[in-house]
This record gives structure tokens, C-alpha cells and sequence, in this order.
């Protein structure tokens, strides 16, 4: 009889990162590496709301350290000028909105308009469900200009399914949208075959990055950093945080435990780095 294979099968992101430190410095030997980073629930802890997840000086350090020694960018969730005085580090590029609105370390606009034609559907949503889920406490939306936050982490439990509900309803109402998924939030977004994998790959792309002489490297923990995963997989090295009890399937290879985790991983990066580690 064969046993059937335990859970994280697809990528399988159950080696720790940091133990396997000298096998990713291999993977980099003679490459050039470009770090793509996720905030929420990567580079900091999730929080009770949007504006308390801060990053600590030791994490704004270590990023800007990293800034000099390779290219960096941010691929978040949240508008793109959010993420970076949240992060508050110059001189890297931030992918904001999912990858609908990318800026590269100079400032430079790599994303066009391409979400601005969506802008009044999400209006319109956006409206419709905050005046829907405005009797509902502790539920709130988040505009991003080009996606739609809709938080629930506050919200008592039997609501959820209300505002899952409303959130499904509004979306239904306007095909020029879709609906994804998060860490107790709803999204929505231009309805279009764009993610964080399309701007990781946007970046390399103008950054003169081609594999396999560069390699990208991409840290996050949600559904949606699966996308970037996906886009890197057999170019680069996906790190997935999660603790040790998440068994959910992903497409990266390594996994860190915690945002603190995260932090120690880079500053080994950047030692490394620094030393040369990475020449041929
Ligand atoms: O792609 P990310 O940078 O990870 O952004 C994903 C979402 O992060 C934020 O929401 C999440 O973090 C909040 C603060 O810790 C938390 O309260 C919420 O429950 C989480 O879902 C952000 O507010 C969203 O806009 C991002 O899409």
C-alpha cells in the first residue's frame, strides 16, 4: 500500500530558508540576484489594521543595505505609495495594487495606465459596500486606486458571511471586475490577467534581468504572492512565510516562520553579499 504524500506537495516550502542558507547562496553563486519582497505578513507581522503593521528600523536598515548590493522591489497589496512610506526605504522599486501600479527605483512608471480604465467600476463597488457594510463594525474598505480592500479582521464571526455575501453581490454586478482572496480581507480588482508574478517579471524585464544569469528571489505569504511564485519558479527561489503548523500547498520552494524570521534572513543576504559571495 502507498502512503499517500502529506500536504505541501505542489512547491513544497518546507525547508527553512535560513538552514538552507548555504544551498541559496549556491543557487546565487555567479548570478545576479534581484530581491522581490511582500510587506503585509513578510516583512512585518500582520496587524489589527492596515496602518499599525509598521516596519521596525532594524528591517528599514537591512533593505536599504540590500538596495546597494543588488536591485530590490516591493510587490505589495497595498497602493504602491502606501507600501513605500510604510516601508520608508528610497531607491528600490515598489510594485503597489497588486502590480497595477509599478514605479522602478528612479521613479519611473512601468505599469502605464494599464488599471486606470477600471478605476470606475471600483468606484462604483467601493460606494455600493460602503454603504452596505457600514452598519457592520469593525469592517472597512481600504482604497487602493487600482483594488479594493475589504477588511473583516474586526468584524465579529457571524458577519462574515454577510460580507462575503455583499462583496460576491457587487462583483457579480460589474463584469469588469473579480474578487480574490486574502489574510481576513476580500479584494477587488480589475478583472484582467495581471498579478505580482506579471510585475516581477515587468521589473526583470526592464531592469535587463534574463535568467539564468539573473536569478530573482521572492518572499511572501499569501495567496496572492502565489502568483509571483508561479511566475519565478523555474528561474528563481520563492520563500513562502509560514510557521511550521501551515500546511497549505504553495509553489515556493523554502520556507521562513515569521516576519522576524524574514528580517535575520536578509541581513545574511546582505553579509553575503557583501563578502563577495555571490562572483563568479
Ligand atoms: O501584498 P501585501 O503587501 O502582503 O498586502 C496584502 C494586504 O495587506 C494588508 O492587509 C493585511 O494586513 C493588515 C495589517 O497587518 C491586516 O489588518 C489585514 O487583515 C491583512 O489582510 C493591506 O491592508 C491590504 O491592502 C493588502 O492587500
Amino acid at each position: 500500500m502507498t502512503t499517500p504524500p502529506s500536504k505541501p506537495a505542489r512547491g513544497q516550502g518546507t525547508d527553512n530558508a535560513l538552514a538552507c542558507f548555504d544551498d541559496i547562496a549556491a543557487a546565487l553563486k555567479g548570478r545576479s540576484p534581484a530581491l522581490f519582497l511582500d510587506y503585509d505578513g513578510t516583512l512585518v507581522p500582520l496587524a489589527r489594521r492596515p496602518e499599525l503593521a509598521v516596519a521596525t528600523p532594524r528591517l528599514r536598515d537591512t533593505v536599504a543595505r540590500l538596495s546597494t548590493l543588488m536591485p530590490v522591489a516591493v510587490v505589495s497589496g497595498r497602493g504602491r505609495e502606501d507600501v513605500s512610506q510604510m516601508l520608508g526605504v528610497d531607491g528600490i522599486a515598489y510594485a503597489g495594487s497588486h502590480g497595477f501600479d509599478i514605479r522602478d527605483a528612479s521613479g519611473a512608471d512601468l505599469s502605464g495606465d494599464i488599471g486606470a480604465p477600471y478605476r470606475p467600476a471600483l468606484e462604483a463597488a467601493a460606494s455600493a459596500l460602503a454603504d452596505r457594510l457600514a452598519p457592520i463594525a469593525g469592517a472597512f474598505l481600504e482604497d487602493k486606486t487600482y483594488s479594493i480592500a475589504i477588511h473583516y479582521r474586526e468584524a465579529a464571526p457571524d458577519t462574515h458571511d454577510v460580507i462575503r455575501a455583499a462583496v460576491d453581490e457587487e462583483v457579480a454586478r460589474r463584469d469588469t471586475l473579480k474578487r480574490t482572496g486574502g489574510k481576513m480581507i476580500h479584494e477587488l480588482r480589475p478583472d484582467l490577467d495581471w498579478d505580482k508574478g506579471t510585475a516581477v517579471l515587468r521589473v526583470m524585464e526592464t531592469l535587463g534581468l534574463t535568467p539564468p544569469d539573473a536569478v530573482p528571489v521572492y518572499i511572501g505569504d499569501d495567496e496572492t504572492d502565489e502568483d509571483a511564485f508561479r511566475a519565478i519558479r523555474d528561474s528563481g527561489i520563492g520563500i513562502k512565510v509560514a510557521d511550521a503548523g501551515d500546511d497549505a500547498a504553495t509553489l515556493a520552494r523554502y520556507r521562513l516562520g515569521t516576519p522576524a524570521e524574514v528580517t535575520t534572513f536578509l541581513g545574511r543576504l546582505a553579509d553575503y553579499l557583501e563578502m563577495g559571495g555571490a562572483s563568479a
